[in-house]
């Protein structure tokens, strides 16, 4: 061999061992090394698919849309998303657990719509008449009206009406019918409530396209919901949809974070006086006959049940959050099995940073040593673009607490030390990737600092935060977009993420251990099928 052969030769082998060292350091190393034949085998049907579409689907002209590329904009992309093989091979794939989504943002608009316009009792109103000029920056409010109350609104003109009066409740299904045909008729006034829940490209892409102005919209959109969602018999149906539209997408356990902001919400009577602990009966009973349907129809491992991580906002004063902590503990008391998590939501970046509440957050945890409670933080961390700023900071404030898992971390990759710690305290990442892109903190899935921490070696759940405002119904689009966003990650490493949110819930031991038997059958079930995928030629 030639002298510059051998150094060729050299520089391979060293090559290969560098590369291999590295991703030796991944969660998903031990699992690949591992990997039956058939594992194998659907990994590389996966990729060749994969590679396959990227040079057909992600490389050819897409009628009204400039620039496609894989893990370009999720809002732009849904719908050629939706048309891939890849999309339906993942729809099929066993996901794990949820574990970042917030309770008012998940199930489709259409769907909160459609309950909501079944019930008499809801209502609506606007700021003033709405019409052709004021139809984009007009949200509507809703609430479920007592029957007393009910019975004034029926003759009332609706909000559409020269004679409407500001702030006058109109039957929501009254709104619907007289919504006058030059705003669309009824389809028009359905556009425009679901406009106000939603997030489209144009907002995203244009008019609000910096993470502050797309979080004015993000942040309205709870309000719309908020109002349709605080009524006894809605709830109830969401909560059911929430579990079947998740089972659909493969997803087997839910940690979901509920918002206790308003102390009470209206009952099925009308009344404003259902409780928090009602509340939690209400959530209690759904999981159970859900639970108990699914185990009737023989698909029992699909399903092992929902939990809750109680939340409240992040920029209420400190005696408004001891109120709620008080709360959470009295509701974990009464209700230990369900209330599994605390943690502050709302924008990080406008709201107090977890520092401003240590005292009443370490007294939190004392209160539970004395009474022998266990509500571990489960903090959002880290969702901004900042770096050594308060948000940023979070992090650091997030573990010094022992918060359980990160919510976001989106800035965890700036800080090497942190890295280091969430892996020796086995701190997984709720990562959300679609979220991450359309609230702007990423232009685009291969900007986003997800692989960077994949090759750290610290531990990841995908998550979808809130897919009823983005679109992104449980957990498929969140895959895809991740697989097609870096040459590494393949269906082993997804499959490492869906174990790996099983492994790091809040479910009991026995729960925990259960739940992952029935992920493994399913996992097996599945990649059966994908070997049986024809390659494309
Ligand atoms: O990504 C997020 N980061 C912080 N807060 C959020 C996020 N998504 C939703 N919410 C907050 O959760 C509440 C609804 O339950 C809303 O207050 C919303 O701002």
């Amino acid at each position: 061999m030639s002298d510059i052969q051998s150094k060729i030769q050299e520089h391979l082998s060293s090559r290969a061992s560098l590369i291999g060292k590295e991703l030796a350091g991944r969660r998903d190393y031990q699992y690949l090394s591992i990997a039956s034949s058939a594992e194998k085998e659907a990994e590389r049907i996966v990729r060749e698919i994969r590679q396959h579409e990227a040079e057909t689907v992600w490389n050819s002209v897409h009628e009204g849309i400039p620039h496609v590329f894989p893990g370009m904009g999720f809002l732009t992309a849904k719908n050629i998303i939706k048309t891939t093989r890849l999309y339906q091979i993942l729809k099929k794939m066993p996901k794990g657990a949820l574990l970042h989504a917030h309770m008012d943002g998940t199930v489709d608009s259409g769907i909160l719509l459609r309950l909501a316009l079944e019930q008499p009792a809801m209502h609506v109103c606007v700021p003033r008449r709405l019409d052709y000029m004021s139809l984009s920056g007009l949200r509507p409010s809703f609430k479920a009206l007592p029957p007393a109350l009910c019975a004034q609104a029926t003759d009332a003109p609706t909000i559409t009406s020269a004679l409407y009066i500001p702030y006058a409740w109109v039957p929501i299904q009254k709104a619907r019918e007289e919504f006058p045909r030059e705003l669309g008729g009824p389809a028009g006034f359905d556009s425009w409530v679901l406009g106000a829940q939603r997030i489209s490209a144009q907002e995203a892409y244009e008019t609000h396209n910096t993470p502050a102005k797309i979080w004015h919209k993000f942040g309205s959109t709870f309000v719309v919901a908020d109002g349709l969602l605080g009524y006894e018999p809605v709830l109830e149906s969401y909560i059911r949809e929430l579990l079947r539209t998740s089972i659909e997408d493969g997803i087997s356990y839910i940690e979901v974070r509920v918002k206790f902001f308003d102390k009470t919400m209206v009952r099925a009577n009308g009344e404003d006086d259902l409780t928090h602990r009602e509340w939690l009966v209400i959530f209690d009973r759904v999981v159970q006959e859900v639970k108990a349907d699914m185990k009737a129809q023989g698909r029992g491992d699909e399903f092992v049940g929902a939990k809750i991580i109680y939340s409240t906002l992040r920029f209420l004063s400190i005696s408004e959050i001891e109120w709620y902590l008080e709360d959470c503990i009295e509701l974990k008391k009464e209700f230990p099995h369900l209330i599994v998590g605390f943690d502050l939501v709302a924008r990080e970046d406008s709201g107090h940073p977890l520092i401003y509440f240590l005292e009443p957050l370490l007294r939190f945890r004392e209160r539970q040593k004395e009474l022998g409670l266990d509500i571990p933080f489960i903090f959002h961390a880290g969702e901004t673009l900042g770096d050594g700023d308060s948000t940023d900071h979070n992090l650091f404030d997030a573990i010094l607490l022992g918060t359980k898992r990160i919510g976001h971390g989106y800035s965890l990759i700036k800080h090497p030390m942190l890295i280091q710690k969430c892996k020796e305290l086995r701190i997984p990442i709720e990562i959300c990737p679609i979220s991450n892109e359309i609230l702007r903190l990423t232009q685009a899935m291969p900007n986003h600092p997800l692989p960077a921490l994949l090759n750290h070696g610290v531990t990841v759940a995908l998550c979808s935060d809130d897919p009823s405002v983005f679109g992104n119904t449980g957990l498929t689009y969140d895959f895809f977009q991740v697989l097609l966003s870096s040459e590494v990650t393949g269906l082993i490493t997804l499959a490492t993420l869906a174990r790996d949110s099983l492994a790091h819930s809040e479910l009991e031991p026995e729960e925990k251990k259960i739940a992952l038997e029935k992920w493994e059958r399913r996992w097996a079930l599945f990649v059966e099928e994908v070997t049986k995928e024809t390659l494309p030629t």
